[in-house]
């Protein structure tokens, strides 16, 4: 074990004994910056929440934070998200990061590259405009289709949230056998594939170079975002809830604005100058 890996080592056994100390010092975590991999979930962690899932934006300077420590850690920095690749590519243009797309369904391991894998077949035609329909039982409910899988979003229509479960679970009823699981997130009901999940594709990620050898540094937020949570003990890495500390993490954020000014830190050489967020 080199010294710095007994120095993180060290670092990450203090913070699992010590939860009232939430998150590492930037300072402390850069000269590991070439050990490490930063793994970052988009909604809810890195960009506010917005009414609808095109409202988001991306803050000024985010973009540079995020180049600088793509650099820093040679290209072992990656997006990890329930949307699809196209979608990430389209919210951070003219950028295009490494990522794991659609909750494990895509992964594209370089900045500027092709998609690498596409884990899941297009969704049944038929099966997505029978649940395309359930958006006509209120105003408000978004459709967002990603091929592979179908949001039903209700941010907009939050008293349709039991009506939309019910009527996704009357559907499955009848297709007792196809492969497709339920996923709740905030304010949205995603009906995937079952044969992936985001922790299945960052395992993936994590066989792959440059992110191979390194220890993950997971930020997620959401339900889907535990299931990353939980594997992090296996590559010996840490884990950050975002808004509230979730079950298992080292530690967490309070909001997206914390974790820009932490990466923003990071970046900076773990300076407290903190560029325009
Ligand atoms: O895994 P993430 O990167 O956090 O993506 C999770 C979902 O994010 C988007 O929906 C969520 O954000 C929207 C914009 O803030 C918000 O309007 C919506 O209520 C949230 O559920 C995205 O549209 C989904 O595809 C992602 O699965």
């Amino acid at each position: 074990m080199s010294e710095n890996s007994e120095l993180i080592a060290a670092r990450m056994s203090t913070l699992s004994d010590e939860p009232a100390e939430t998150v590492p010092a930037p300072a402390s975590l850069v000269p590991h910056l070439r050990e490490v991999a930063i793994l970052l979930d988009i909604d809810g962690t890195l960009l506010d929440l917005a009414p609808t899932p095109r409202e988001v934006w991306v803050p000024p300077g985010l973009a540079e934070t995020l180049n600088i420590l793509l650099r820093r850690t040679s290209g072992a920095l990656a997006l990890v998200s329930g949307r699809s690749l196209n979608d990430i590519d389209l919210i951070f243009a003219p950028e295009i990061y490494p990522a794991v797309g659609g909750h494990g369904a895509e992964m594209r391991l370089a900045s500027g590259g092709e998609a690498d894998a596409i884990k899941a077949p297009p969704m049944d035609k038929e099966l997505k405009r029978r649940l395309a329909a359930i958006a006509r039982l209120s105003p408000g409910i978004l459709l967002e289709d990603k091929g592979y899988s179908l949001a039903l979003h209700y941010r907009l229509a939050p008293q349709a949230e039991k009506a939309i479960y019910e009527e996704v679970s009357r559907i499955r009823a009848e297709l007792p056998g196809a492969p497709i699981e339920v996923l709740p997130g905030k304010c949205v009901c995603e009906i995937k594939h079952a044969g992936f999940t985001k922790a299945s594709g960052v395992r993936e990620l994590m066989r792959r170079a440059p992110f191979e050898g390194r220890k993950p540094f997971f930020i997620g937020d959401d339900v889907t975002d535990e299931s990353v949570f939980a594997i992090m003990p296996d590559f010996a890495g840490l884990s950050f809830s975002v808004g509230r500390r979730a079950l298992g993490v080292d530690g967490h954020f309070d909001a997206p604005d914390d974790v820009r000014a932490f990466l923003s830190r990071l970046a900076q050489g773990g300076t407290n100058s903190v560029p325009p967020r």
